[in-house]
């Protein structure tokens, strides 16, 4: 693989059989790794497993990393929300140009193609384990073994004495993959060299995804996708002229660039349905997983959740008005030019307020002028309005309210993100 490494290389360490052959062989070699570890807090031993992969790491003198994760059972159950928290973390802990690398062989991914398969998934499911990919921030992802069957990762932990963690559910028949693996694929690989045939044809099929992928990207700029306060938008009207197969790839694509998950072909097509048929002035909003797509204006927004808002978030906190504050609504108010320090109140709109914009002649109910102004309807409750002795003297990021010198234009900035 002609990957060069600029920064550090990891190991994603779970102290089973592949990384733990994975980490020993670069260790053995002189390959300078460090180990990374995710604690789920799942199991109950869990924190054994913890134990055993940082003694082991450290007979191999290889700096050992812990990372503690929560799970959200939300994102698709249990394995699934484990594996994006997982990932997650791994972006947490890279830098710039470090690169990781995971301990899937040619068995996980002739498992992980069937399985697929025998759920219906399309092209970029069936291609999905790439030998490397970027997980954004010039950080990637590397399966060096993708082509060891697990056979010779255990000939190799043997003859150097390795142990590993065997997870107890390996055995139990009744989950999926381990019906493939210990049913299924013995009795294939009695006619076929399974893994390398399967391994050939995700080699194919990555050629497609990528064709799909360059599709999506071309479809997504003459839409005009364009960078929002929160989240991104597109032209609704371009985007509705594309044939369905077409939008669903884009809506797939665009969602796994936001770095959500890709939703299930009919999820896609149901969600798209929804958009053509609710009436223009509705206000729409279709869950995908953790990303949300609303319509506003002409356009579609593909965003990611919002949380709440925080009720003692609607009380207000006191703000000097020259520093940042991070705001219980989600995202940070920052400072503007020529705002004299003073005790401010930050807090959220709660209907009737009235307010003077600097460049209008009247007040008008804030209402109206966060409609005027084009603020997205579902941020209008998290705008932070600022006071001043009971006053409303600024709406971030939008206006400061007239004849009020200690607050002049612009207004303080907001930024807003969940
Ligand atoms: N708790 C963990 N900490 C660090 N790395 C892990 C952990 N669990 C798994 N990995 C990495 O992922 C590889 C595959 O693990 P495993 O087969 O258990 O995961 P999976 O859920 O089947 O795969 P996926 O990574 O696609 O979610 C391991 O060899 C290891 O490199």
């Amino acid at each position: 693989m002609a990957h060069p490494v600029q920064g550090n290389l990891w190991v994603g360490f779970s102290g089973g059989l592949d990384s733990t052959v994975l980490l020993h062989l670069l260790a053995t070699c002189r390959v300078p790794v460090r180990a990374l570890h995710i604690h789920h807090g799942l199991s109950e031993s869990a924190d054994r497993w913890v134990d055993h992969c940082r003694a082991f790491a450290q007979e191999l003198e290889v700096p050992f990393t812990l990372k503690r994760v929560v799970v959200d059972k939300r994102d698709g159950g249990l394995e699934q929300g484990a594996r994006l928290a997982r990932y997650l973390a791994f972006d947490q802990v890279l830098s710039s140009g470090d690169q990781i690398l995971l301990g899937h062989h040619g068995d996980d991914q002739a498992e992980t193609f069937l399985l697929r398969l025998l759920r219906g998934a399309g092209v970029l499911g069936l291609a999905g384990m790439a030998e490397w990919r970027s997980i954004g921030g010039g950080k990637s992802l590397l399966r060096p073994l993708l082509k060891v069957g697990r056979a010779d990762l255990e000939i190799w932990a043997r003859d150097h004495g390795l142990s590993w963690i065997d997870d107890e559910s390996n055995t139990d028949e009744s989950l999926d993959r381990n019906f493939l693996r210990r049913r299924i694929l013995p009795l294939l690989s009695v006619q076929w060299s399974v893994r390398q045939r399967i391994s050939r044809a995700v080699d194919n099929l990555r050629e497609s995804a990528e064709l799909l992928r360059e599709l999506a990207l071309t479809d997504l700029e003459s839409c005009g996708l364009r960078a929002e306060r929160f989240g991104e938008s597109l032209d609704l009207s371009l985007f509705s002229a594309l044939s369905m197969t077409r939008r669903k790839n884009l809506l797939r694509h665009w969602i796994l660039q936001q770095g959500g998950l890709a939703p299930e072909s009919t999820v896609l097509q149901e969600a798209i349905s929804q958009v053509d048929s609710a009436a223009l002035d509705a206000q729409l909003e279709v869950q995908l997983g953790r990303r949300v797509v609303r319509r506003f204006k002409g356009r579609l927004y593909l965003t990611s959740r919002l949380k709440t808002v925080p009720a003692d978030g609607e009380k207000g906190v006191s703000w000097d008005g020259v520093s940042r504050l991070s705001l219980s609504a989600g995202g940070v108010l920052e400072p503007a030019v020529g705002w004299s320090s003073a005790e401010y109140q930050v807090s959220y709109r709660r209907g009737g307020e009235r307010a003077h914009p600097a460049d209008r002649d009247r007040s008008q109910t804030l209402k109206k002028l966060l409609q005027e102004r084009g603020l997205e309807p579902w941020l209008r409750d998290r705008v932070p309005l600022v006071f001043l002795k009971g006053e409303l003297v600024a709406v971030a990021g939008l206006f400061s309210c007239k004849a009020n010198r200690a607050t002049p234009d612009p207004p303080p900035g907001w930024r807003f993100f969940d």
